[in-house]
């Protein structure tokens, strides 16, 4: 039977960890069947525990952009841990990679590190509220910042009214300062400025979508939120967890050409190992304790292993000028090749792609937001995702998440991954 040995772990695992999992997405819920157990991951592979491979297009969600396993990132963790795994104190390398950091990425000063993506979302939009001195901030519609409460609210009916909590447990009194607009919908975000005079602290934005599938943003939509924020006083905040290094070595930032006040880090920075950043100009940034009143802490922020896993995994891509081309270049036959079969085969479909993020939507001609990422046929992603899977390509567990494309995805692993998609019978 397929996936024996998963489908006995997962019932087992079922029972000490809530749904089986440490997090929800990896439990298969948005496709169904039964989730896959791994046991090792090396370049371009995952294998089960089944002893089935399959070519990854999660890479962790993002983080093994390298591929898995890099031999030197392995090497230099190891040389590291023969050093301890964690002091509690500051260490010269935090230095190194915040300096590394500092000096790579457009507009930012300063960087503090955390350890994970919500935990650098969450203390950005309590720095902006900090520094603004103001409590409502803007987020999208199909953007995901992470599990803290603020960012867990739905929009409300009409635009002037507040949004709701999407998940039990998250007070009214926190989604009353959440204001939510649609993705690339610009004059939503107007109105809700107009109705929030001077009460607004921030945007905050994926400047890719990565969280509705990969949604791009359209007619200068972030140099315009940037002249918005300008325009009320508040603070325009890059969500780049996913976009960060992964697009260009200067993040969304760099690629749109667009500043914003405070981005934020995680994934790729951490190399594997948990780590999330906030970065900002010094007026804002000095505003963080201990040198500002803005609180923030973390027992493991800055952990000598992981930073080690991030540095070396960024010095590795900033030594290979080729690095961003050879990656788009990779996700560009992807999507042309699948495209093509997937027309052969009759089947309507929009690919969204941004570097080495892309996504497939279903009898749909375009998606520019979470409204028409939902409008895709994901019973028909499922399938899709399932008969691959079958066929040893893993990719993303839903149609509302993007690809993650890494280097180690080479001429063959492309090549068989179109072999699977020639392989896909489709039903109307
Ligand atoms: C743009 C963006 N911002 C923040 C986060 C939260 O990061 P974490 O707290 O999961 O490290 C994420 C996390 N991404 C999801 C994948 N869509 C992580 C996978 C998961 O939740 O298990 C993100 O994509």
């Amino acid at each position: 039977m397929l996936y024996e040995r998963s489908s006995k772990l997962f019932e087992e695992a079922y029972k000490y960890i809530p749904g089986g999992v440490n997090s929800p997405v990896r439990a298969f819920k948005s496709v169904g069947g039964t989730p896959l157990f791994m046991k090792n991951a090396q370049g371009a592979y995952l294998t089960d525990e089944d002893d089935r491979q399959y070519i990854d297009y999660i890479n962790s969600w993002g983080p093994a952009i390298l591929g898995h396993t890099h031999p030197e990132v392995l090497e230099a963790i190891k040389k590291q841990a023969e050093k301890g795994f964690s002091y509690g104190t500051p260490t010269e390398l935090e230095t190194e990679i915040a300096k590394f950091i500092v000096e790579n990425v457009p507009n930012i000063d300063q960087i503090r590190m955390v350890s994970s993506g919500t935990e650098a979302c969450m203390s950005a939009i309590r720095l902006a509220r900090g520094f603004t001195g103001r409590e409502k901030f803007i987020k999208f519609e199909g953007c995901y910042h992470g599990h803290s409460d603020s960012f867990l609210i739905k929009a409300g009916s009409g635009l002037a009214t507040f949004g709701n909590p999407s998940s039990p447990g998250v007070t009214k009194g926190t989604a009353k300062d959440t204001l939510t607009a649609e993705y690339n919908n610009i004059e939503q975000v107007e109105d809700l400025f107009k109705h929030n005079s001077g009460e607004i602290a921030a945007v905050i934005i994926e400047p890719v979508g990565g969280n509705m599938g990969c949604v791009l943003p359209e007619n200068n939509f972030l140099q315009k939120l940037r002249t918005l924020c300008d325009e009320n006083g508040a603070l325009l905040i890059f969500d780049e967890v996913m976009t960060g290094f992964r697009l260009a070595f200067g993040g969304a930032q760099e690629l749109y050409n667009v500043n914003a006040d405070i981005v934020t880090y995680g994934k790729i920075i951490g190399g594997g190992l948990p780590v999330g950043a906030f970065a900002a100009r010094n007026e804002i940034m000095d505003y963080l304790a201990p040198k500002g009143a803005v609180y923030q802490a973390g027992t493991l922020s800055g952990n000598p292993l992981a930073m080690r896993a991030g540095f070396e995994t960024l010095k590795l891509i900033k030594k290979d000028e080729n690095f961003y081309k050879n990656l788009a270049k990779t996700t560009e036959t992807l999507d042309f090749e699948i495209g093509k079969i997937l027309n052969e085969k009759g089947i309507q479909h929009k690919i969204n792609r941004k570097g080495s993020m892309m996504s497939i939507f279903f009898h749909i001609s375009s998606v520019s937001n979470f409204a028409e990422a939902g409008n895709a046929n994901h019973a028909l992603f499922n399938n899709f995702f399932h008969q691959l899977l079958a066929n040893g390509i893993y990719l993303p567990p839903s149609g509302y998440e993007s690809w993650f494309i890494s280097d180690a995805i080479k001429e063959t692993e492309i090549d068989k991954t179109l072999e699977a998609v020639r392989k896909f019978e489709y039903f109307n």
